[in-house]
């Protein structure tokens, strides 16, 4: 198996791109969706956050106020390093148990959705591949104001706290430029799916396990004929 990092900005188009991977058969991890299950009240991590930033960051319910905690991050760098540092763990253990579960499947490669793969880089050396969906700034911001109801000045905030996504875009192996209209951005994802699903790099870890494995096999084949005793 191998690993497929996809990332790119807030709101470049990332969830939109992998939900058509989905589509066409291919395992996925979302890392939005880890970072989401990880900050649950019982989780340590909850227990951290309300540690850290007290318990203006939840809701009446115990849930994390996820709104509050945005503004907070993202216009202070000290307390978004506080956050990541608190939760990036957890959810790297959980993308560490759902990847070897497709591994078990017999998936050739896992598609890893991971906002901030080049911000960390932590997990890039694991990528065989990296994916940017990228759009132009413009259309970024629209995006975002748009989706999350936000003003000029917060959708900039969330900007600013990533790389920029063109220095991103220098960084991958493979650019979806999602700035134009869906269709366009989706036959890109059809081609770069063919490209993968025809790549044979699932090959030497495959074989590497099989080898292993027989090699085992062989040798209790052989300590139990040779070494113990004859009945
Ligand atoms: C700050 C939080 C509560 C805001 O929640 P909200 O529902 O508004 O946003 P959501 O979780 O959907 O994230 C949207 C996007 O924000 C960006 N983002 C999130 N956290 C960060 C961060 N620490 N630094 C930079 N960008 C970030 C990513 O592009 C992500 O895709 C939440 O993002 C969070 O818990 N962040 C810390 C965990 C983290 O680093 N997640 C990123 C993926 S590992
Ligand atoms: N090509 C497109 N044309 C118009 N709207 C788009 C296009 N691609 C995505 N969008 C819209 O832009 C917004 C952001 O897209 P999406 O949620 O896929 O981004 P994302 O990178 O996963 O965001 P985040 O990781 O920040 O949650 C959504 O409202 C989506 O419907």
């Amino acid at each position: 198996m191998f690993l497929v990092g996809l990332t790119g900005g807030i709101a470049s188009g990332k969830s939109s791109v992998v939900q058509v991977f989905r589509q066409l058969g291919c395992a996925v991890i979302d890392l939005d969706v880890i970072a989401r299950h990880v900050v649950q009240p019982g989780y340590p991590a909850h227990q951290r956050i309300v540690e850290a930033f007290g318990t203006e960051v939840l809701l009446e319910n115990g849930d994390i106020n996820r709104k509050v905690l945005g503004d907070l991050i993202f216009n202070q760098p000290d307390l978004r390093q506080l956050l990541s540092a608190i939760t990036h763990p957890e959810i790297r253990k959980e993308m560490m148990k759902e990847t070897f579960k497709y591994f078990l499947q017999g998936y050739r490669y896992v598609i890893l959705d991971i906002p901030l793969l080049f911000e960390t880089k932590k997990l890039l050396k694991y990528m065989k591949h990296t994916v940017v969906v990228y759009c132009d700034r413009d259309t970024q911001l629209k995006r975002l104001m748009q989706r999350n109801n936000l003003s000029h000045e917060d959708a900039e905030a969330r900007i600013s706290a990533q790389l920029p996504l063109k220095d991103k875009a220098r960084m991958a192996h493979h650019v979806l430029d999602n700035s134009g209209e869906w269709s366009i951005t989706k036959h890109q994802v059809i081609l770069l799916h063919a490209e993968l699903e025809c790549s044979l790099e699932y090959l030497p870890l495959r074989l590497g396990i099989l080898t292993g494995l027989a090699g085992i096999a062989g040798l209790l084949y052989l300590l139990t004929r040779y070494l113990l005793p004859s009945p």
